[in-house]
């Protein structure tokens, strides 16, 4: 797969605050990257550099194999960026505010390409409802559609899903994954982690001015640490017996009283603790096996820094 977007040791400070200290990030053509970082590590200025919308101190950014400061007219028409601020206008319908979008482009049919557009965001029957009678979910999925008028090949969307209901995410989240099957490139930044778990096919961590981490999602839960045997006790006096018995395991009391063992070598520590607390008679009420998650790993590199 070759790589859509390139960003080469990109600096940028804010006066004495160095926010971007030379990051660097490569996007597959066709793939969705997650930029992910805590509130104020620089995602959005990022995005802005990439974009074009904020000059960098030093470093380049390539699209498509062009350098943007030296071809910005000719990268623009390849992207659409969707900011967290609303494009629509509210007095007019769903489909007014599409094919007012596809005129501003010069598109020729531009009825046909609001209302393909209004379908493909399962906003058909809303077609020539105000956009003031939207729900938020309906907002969001109008203003990504008014994103997609002209067909760009490559989507940046800023923090798409903050403030939506569960309901409205999820169907968001559809959304982006057939802008994905249908070729697209998408670029997104989250602080949601279930967001990047689900969408991205590489995460990258943002944290005090670098990439510090990125990898697919299996592989950042990786770096959270080992998955953890959790064990279930039916009474005090079990789970007090139990630490005894398990002392030399790698252990941890959950906040819920239950014990957790750090699964070092897999499924073999698994079996040595449970034959080793069936052999003292110890009642378990129930275990799992908990795998390692993205807030995991993402406490873990916040404590590293
Ligand atoms: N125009 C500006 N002038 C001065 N400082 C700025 C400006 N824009 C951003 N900053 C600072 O740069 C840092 C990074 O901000 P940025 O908005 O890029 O972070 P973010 O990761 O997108 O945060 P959030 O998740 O809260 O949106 C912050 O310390 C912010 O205060």
């Amino acid at each position: 797969m070759e790589n859509k977007i390139v960003v080469k040791g990109v600096n940028n400070s804010f006066k004495k605050n160095q926010v971007l200290k030379g990051v660097n990030l490569t996007v597959k053509s066709g793939s969705i990257y997650a930029l992910l970082g805590a509130n104020g590590s620089g995602k959005s200025t990022l995005l802005k550099i990439i974009t074009g919308l904020h000059a960098m101190d030093s470093g380049e950014v390539f699209i498509n194999d062009l350098e943007i400061t030296h071809n910005p007219r000719r990268i623009r028409q390849t992207f659409s960026l969707n900011s967290q601020t609303t494009t629509t206008d509210e007095i007019l319908t769903g489909f007014e505010n599409l094919q007012l979008i596809a005129k501003l482009r010069h598109l020729p049919n531009t009825d046909e390409v609001a209302d393909k557009l209004l379908a493909q965001f399962d906003l058909t029957e809303a077609r020539d409802r105000r956009v003031a009678t939207y729900s938020g979910g309906m907002q969001r999925r109008l203003d990504i559609a008014m994103s997609l008028v002209g067909e760009p090949e490559i989507l940046f969307l800023d923090e798409p899903t903050t403030g939506l209901d569960p309901k409205s995410r999820n169907d968001l989240w559809a959304a982006i994954l057939d802008l994905k099957q249908r070729g697209k490139t998408i670029f997104l930044t989250t602080q949601y982690l279930e967001e990047a778990d689900q969408l991205a096919d590489q995460i990258g961590f943002l944290q005090n001015g670098h990439i510090v981490a990125t990898g697919t999602p299996a592989e950042m839960k990786q770096l959270g640490g080992h998955s953890r045997l959790q064990l279930i006790f039916p009474t005090t006096d079990a789970i007090e017996s139990a630490q005894k018995i398990l002392l030399d395991f790698n252990m941890s009391v959950g906040t819920d009283g239950s014990l957790l063992i750090d699964l070092t070598d897999g499924v073999t520590t698994s079996l040595k603790a449970l034959t080793l607390l069936s052999n003292h008679d110890i009642p378990i009420s129930s275990f799992q096996v908990l795998a390692p998650t993205l807030d995991d790993t993402f406490m873990q590199l916040i404590k590293e820094a």
